[in-house]
């Protein structure tokens, strides 16, 4: 139809459908641009981000993970992926008929475990990851903590009813030995590193260490500008369960003192984030992993996606809160 021949009616909804196409352009066009200034701040530097939850065991969540870190290779950072993966370490050892120990509620890892732990982790968990980056382009490459002595750990069990019950061979990682990954990563690599260590105080021996902690250790050797951790939460909540108490960014004495009030699960993601900030990791977030795409939502967006926890605020000193609104308390 020629202009000349359209309805008045016709002429104000194609007026209409103008606005709302320009309305549209404007708003991607601001998506896109909100992410300049991260772009220009994370150019070349290294982000860790421990993959776990539910983003590991939904195929369409670690494609879009996949994704993710082959976007932030190509926007010129430097990803670096940290994983544990219990529900798969569950079902290999009820594959297998292997019976466990629990004690508090934690299952006991003995070295028959170990064994399952290391050919899950290593081999299945970190091959599957490594293979779907790899999907697009020769991106990726796995690497266990007990490769070229990146990570050495030492064992601790859980505190159940505030006493130390034994879980076998689980710890925590104690020192970190970038020197392996920095290789990767210089050679345009995504080092891809699965949470086991060697047993410090027991050469030959490996444990299952906690990943979360794995991954802020390695954001703090490798001088990482960013630690990012994946949830099944939405983020940190100031009060449980008021959905509304959502926090966007909180520094490190208003965490501190929150610690011990929070939820038991998400205290070892909080410590780590902690752990991270103190080692000189200038933010560490932790972001809903079941959202697809939630890492690129909390780099490249101002005010990101899950909650963001950054050092004392020099000269403010009131501990001030942000709200998921962006809205100071
Ligand atoms: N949860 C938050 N408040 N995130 C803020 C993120 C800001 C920025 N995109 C960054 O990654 O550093």
């Amino acid at each position: 139809m020629s202009e000349e021949q359209m309805t008045p009616d016709a002429d104000a909804s194609a007026d209409a459908d103008a606005r709302s196409d320009a309305a549209a352009a404007a708003r991607k066009a601001g998506t896109l641009i909100e992410a300049l200034p991260w772009l220009k701040r994370f150019h070349g530097e290294t982000i860790v981000v421990k993959f776990g939850g539910n983003a590991m065991v939904s195929p369409e969540l670690q494609r879009a993970f996949a994704e993710d870190m082959v976007y932030l290779r190509y926007a010129g950072i430097r990803p670096v992926v940290v994983h544990g993966g219990g529900p798969q370490i569950s079902s290999m050892l009820d594959r297998l008929g292997i019976a466990s120990e629990f004690r508090g509620g934690y299952r006991v890892t003995t070295p028959e475990t170990m064994d399952v732990v290391r050919m899950v982790l290593s081999g299945q968990v970190n091959r599957e990851l490594v293979s779907l980056i790899n999907e697009h382009g020769p991106l990726a490459a796995g690497l266990s903590g007990e490769d070229a002595g990146l990570f050495r750990g030492r064992r601790r069990g859980a505190i159940v009813d505030g006493v130390e019950v034994d879980l076998g061979l689980v710890g925590d990682v104690v020192q970190v030995d970038p020197e392996a990954v920095l290789a990767q990563l210089d050679a345009g690599r995504i080092p891809v590193v699965s949470s086991i260590a060697p047993d410090l105080d027991q050469p030959g021996q490996s444990l299952n260490v906690n990943a979360d902690s794995a991954a802020a250790s390695l954001a703090v050797a490798l001088g990482a500008a960013k630690l990012v951790i994946l949830t099944d939460v939405a983020g940190l909540y100031r009060d449980w369960p008021n959905r509304d108490s959502l926090v966007s960014e909180i520094d490190v004495p208003e965490l501190e003192a929150l610690l011990p009030s929070l939820e038991s699960g998400m205290i070892p993601k909080m410590t780590a984030c902690l752990e991270a900030v103190a080692g000189g990791v200038p933010k560490a977030a932790i972001i809903d992993g079941r959202v697809p795409h939630s890492i690129l939502l909390e780099i490249f967006t101002r005010q990101g996606i899950g909650t963001e926890v950054v050092p004392a605020a020099v000269g403010a000193g009131n501990g001030a809160m942000t709200d998921a609104a962006g809205v100071t308390s």
